[in-house]
């Protein structure tokens, strides 16, 4: 297995331009592919995910071309007219590229089987398919009951009252209500169960909004889509810089001396995840905001008791900035780490315990108490880009790490390790 050793860091200095949000990125993509006319993408991320969602397009008989660093794309709508592939649509570990798709298919003629990798197969779907057979969708389990593999015979869906459990993921919300324009009559979905990581709704209604549709809601309890619409392209739009991945830059220039300039995104941001950002400043972090880009100094750190299920990529960060905090820090309401690329609570606790913090591990919280001494381990990373790249900020806190399987940082952000030695002095 390779692995990637880090030297201290002491001071980080300089400027990150941020690539494209993942969840913009492949929300854009597969609306663009619905739509009517051609859509131009700017600075698209460029990673496994997105990867995935193009390759499924592709097979769905949508063309897109690529620039040369793959940041650009040109999609060509096929205004919900999509191919029965030739093959099943394989889309890896891709959470934003899997569930849309399941709902969106079901919703438009054809036949089609949609794979992942093994995790993916233990990753629950089954709140998204209960509202699409409620729905009258032909969905069905190709495995386990509740889990992908899916097969789908897609085809007209009437619309009407719908619930959809929202106490797992918001994934599925955003599946149905990317689908719901395209159902034949309109649709009312009412949310049971408390709605998970809402900021993600909120991303989701913004690109529906940039390509013409509209959807109301009464605070996020009931949401009413009209029916028989299509999507229009947008001519240009550009994806904003992943919030999720300033996380690492933002913690960086708050746990070592120096500044970082990250560029991308800022107090305009639509993504939930720049609230990391104000946590960092309760924890004692210097931010100067501006619209679309963040400058981040070094403060006293010290140790925070926060709800973190509007955050919950981002907070991973935290918990590697706890390292570093004077007194513990408490990460509260996040089951659904445990349903992530790996059982995220878990993973977090024990690769913590070997660095030497103490930890307690609840069911849907972790509280973490500063390491007396450092151990120079190595990380495993159990196929999670975020661990990897947290994990990163031990070194930024000067103290030697080793990351297993650094390319697992390949789902959302390849360039990470280059990117954080660019700013390392
Ligand atoms: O909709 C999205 O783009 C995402 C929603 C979140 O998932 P959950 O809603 O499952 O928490 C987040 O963790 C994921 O990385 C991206
Ligand atoms: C949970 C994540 O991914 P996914 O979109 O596959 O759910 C993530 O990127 O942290």
């Amino acid at each position: 297995m390779e692995q990637l050793r880090l030297e201290p860091i002491n001071l980080v200095n300089g400027s990150v331009t941020l690539p494209g949000s993942k969840s913009l990125s492949n929300r854009i993509l597969l609306l663009a592919a619905l739509a009517k006319g051609t859509t131009v993408v700017e600075n698209l991320l460029d990673s496994d995910d997105i990867r995935h969602m193009l390759g499924a397009l592709k097979l769905l008989g949508v063309q897109v071309s690529l620039n040369d660093d793959k940041t650009v794309a040109t999609v060509k709508g096929v205004g919900g007219q999509f191919l029965t592939p030739a093959e099943p649509l394989f889309l890896g570990n891709a959470g934003t590229a899997y569930r849309p798709l399941t709902a969106v298919l079901a919703a438009v003629k054809g036949d089609y089987e949609l794979v992942g990798e093994p995790r993916m197969e233990e990753r629950p779907i089954g709140h998204l398919v209960d509202a699409l057979q409620a729905l009258g969708g032909d969905v069905r389990y190709l495995k386990n009951k509740d889990y992908p593999p899916l097969k789908i015979v897609g085809g007209q869906i009437n619309g009407g009252n719908v619930e959809i459990d929202g106490s797992i993921s918001s994934q599925f919300l955003t599946a149905l209500l990317m689908a719901a324009p395209l159902f034949n009559g309109d649709t009312c979905i009412i949310i049971k169960g408390t709605l998970v990581s809402k900021p993600y709704i909120d991303i989701t209604l913004d690109v529906m909004a940039r390509f013409g549709i509209s959807v109301t809601h009464d605070n996020y309890k009931t949401f009413t889509v009209k029916g028989a619409q299509q999507y229009q392209a947008v001519g240009r739009i550009m994806v904003e810089g992943d919030a999720s991945s300033a996380s690492y830059f933002v913690a960086a220039a708050a746990i070592a001396g120096g500044e970082i300039e990250i560029k991308g995104v800022g107090a305009k941001s639509v993504q939930g995840d720049i609230g990391f950002a104000k946590v960092m400043e309760q924890v004692g972090a210097k931010i100067d905001w501006y619209d679309e880009r963040l400058v981040v100094r070094k403060g006293q750190l010290k140790g925070v008791d926060i709800d973190a299920n509007a955050i919950p990529d981002a907070a991973m960060t935290l918990a590697t900035v706890a390292l570093f905090a004077d007194g513990p820090t408490a990460i509260r309401n996040i089951y659904n780490w445990r349903v992530k690329e790996t059982d995220r609570l878990h993973a977090m606790a024990t690769e913590l315990r070997k660095v030497g913090a103490e930890v307690v591990e609840g069911e849907d919280f972790i509280e973490i108490t500063p390491p007396k001494h450092f151990n120079d381990v190595a990380i495993d990373t159990y196929d999670d880009h975020r661990i990897a790249m947290c994990f990163a900020m031990v070194a930024v806190g000067g103290k030697p790490i080793t990351i297993n399987d650094p390319k697992c940082t390949y789902k959302t952000f390849p360039t990470f390790f280059n990117v954080l030695a660019s700013v390392s002095r």
